[in-house]
């Protein structure tokens, strides 16, 4: 079981923390304060999760501390630029409070693998060959497998992962292209691993999770006094990524005026802080990514034609899972593996005949996402070390999207199908539908009269994770209603 420490002085948020991680089968423990914790080996745990602000000591002294275990650095919303600076000084990621759950697990996990990853351990069996660019990336009989953290050997994925290879060194402008779940955010990651700027940081914005009003002074920072809270010059994400890469996922949200701000990053490599005159020269190559047709938002005016073209330069086109044949499979298996060892599943897990028949003839409309959190509810409910067809919970009966939802912009879906009475499984997981259930109504009933903004603080979720939900469950951000 993998040990964490949590470093926080606000009593609410760490129990409300330390239960999450336990229920999710961590062990924890528990410290107020930096002098706290050093009374602890910190070396033992596998990671230190720790408020950046805390009584005596900031929370980025536990770094220098406790040097073999990654420190994750928990900050406000408000502070976003200090948790740049806390991974300048080697803090391995940060997260904003108030952090949805969903969010904080995946982050732990993704550090805790990473981690094992670096110390020796490797996934998969591969021996290491020469690509065409001469890049060393693991092959096995001239198939790539793998790259980065993307899994999958099938043709249309050994061109894609060529293609980062052919790209990747080039310093131009990548728009990656694909359905939602099917990757991009990896793909973003293999492009600056594969890139000479791999050394230098990489710094991920997901402009849909940014409220409009604070996006430009996030990306391009903002002189003292240039609006109402502004009580010091800051810098923005656009100068952190200085010298690496800056990958702006869900470029179709930017807002307008922040196009023109970013026009201006690609075609002078220069950025204007909000409220100054000046311009700095910053090194930045961008790498963006979509699940939007940009060319259609262009036509319906809400994005600058002239971003649109230097844009799509190099595109870089993810095929859906569905595109992908038995990739499924191996995919599959490879988080099998993954998430057994975050479970702690030390038997070994088989997928059943039947239940590879259904994954390879299933239509996966949320892609990969869908595939994990498929596996995920698998593992705990199959028997016997083998995951048969019920456990999978994608009957395709089931699928049963209101019409009202079904607009342009609407994720591929199946034909909706008459609904069936859930399975013994589904039932387990009964709370978490009728949450699903209250959410999909909410959305639908208010979001004609409330800004996304509104909503997600309504629902007492973050503005990303709002954005997630939508894509998750299919309901798009209606054209009318899309003002942040
Ligand atoms: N080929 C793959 N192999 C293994 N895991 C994958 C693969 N593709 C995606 N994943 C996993 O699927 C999930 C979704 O991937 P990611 O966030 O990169 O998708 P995305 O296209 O950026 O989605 P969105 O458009 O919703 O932001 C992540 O947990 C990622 O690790």
């Amino acid at each position: 079981m993998h040990s964490i420490l949590i470093v926080e002085d606000e009593s609410i948020i760490r129990t409300a923390l330390k239960r999450l991680l336990e229920r999710n089968s961590y062990r924890v423990t528990e410290a107020e304060s930096v002098t706290e914790a050093s009374q602890h080996d910190l070396n033992q745990f596998d990671l230190i999760i720790s408020d950046l602000r805390l009584p005596g000591a900031p929370g980025t002294e536990l770094i220098t501390m406790a040097k073999q275990t990654p420190v994750l650095i928990m900050t406000s919303y408000a502070s976003m630029r200090s948790a740049v600076d806390a991974m300048k000084l080697g803090a391995v990621d940060y997260i904003a409070k108030p952090f949805d759950h969903e969010d904080m697990i995946r982050t732990v996990r993704r550090v805790i693998e990473d981690t094992s990853k670096s110390t020796g351990f490797q996934g998969l069996d591969l021996t290491e060959g020469e690509d065409p660019a001469e890049i060393k990336v693991p092959q096995k009989d001239g198939i790539i497998n793998v790259m980065g953290d993307l899994v999958g050997s099938c043709e249309p994925m050994q061109k894609f992962y060529r293609r980062i290879l052919r790209v990747a060194p080039a310093d131009i402008t990548v728009l990656i292209q694909g359905e939602s779940g099917t990757g991009k955010e990896l793909a973003a990651r293999a492009v600056h691993q594969h890139s000479p700027r791999k050394d230098a940081p990489l710094i991920n914005v997901n402009c849909a999770a940014i409220p409009e009003s604070l996006i430009e002074s996030e990306l391009f920072g903002h002189e003292k006094g240039s609006f109402t809270g502004a009580t010091s010059a800051r810098q923005g994400l656009v100068e952190a990524a200085e010298g690496g890469t800056l990958f702006l996922d869900e470029i179709g949200e930017l807002p307008m005026e922040a196009q023109a701000r970013l026009l201006r990053v690609i075609q002078e490599s220069e950025v204007r802080r909000v409220g100054s005159v000046h311009s700095r020269k910053v090194n930045v190559r961008l790498v963006a990514a979509t699940h939007r047709n940009l060319k259609q938002l262009v036509k319906e005016n809400r994005f600058r034609e002239d971003l649109y073209y230097r844009l799509q330069v190099i595109e870089l086109a993810l095929p859906p899972l569905r595109e992908r044949g038995k990739d499924v499979l191996e995919i599959a298996n490879y988080l099998i593996d993954k998430h057994a060892r975050r479970l702690h599943i030390d038997s070994p897990i088989k997928l059943s005949k039947a239940a590879k028949d259904k994954m390879v003839a299933y239509d996966w409309p949320g892609n990969v996402r869908e595939l994990e959190n498929s596996i995920q509810r698998s593992l705990i409910l199959a028997d016997d070390g083998v995951i048969d067809v019920e456990n999978l919970g994608i009957n395709t009966d089931d699928w049963n999207i209101p019409d009202t939802l079904a607009t342009p912009d609407a994720p591929i879906t199946p034909e909706p199908k008459a609904a069936e009475p859930p399975t013994d499984a589904e039932k387990t997981d009964e709370e978490d539908l009728s949450l699903e259930d209250y959410f999909q109504h909410y959305v639908v009933e208010h979001q004609d009269e409330m800004s996304e903004t509104d909503l997600a603080q309504k629902l007492g979720i973050s503005r990303k994770c709002l954005w997630e939900r939508r894509q998750r469950l299919g309901i798009p951000r209606p054209k009318k209603t899309a003002k942040g």
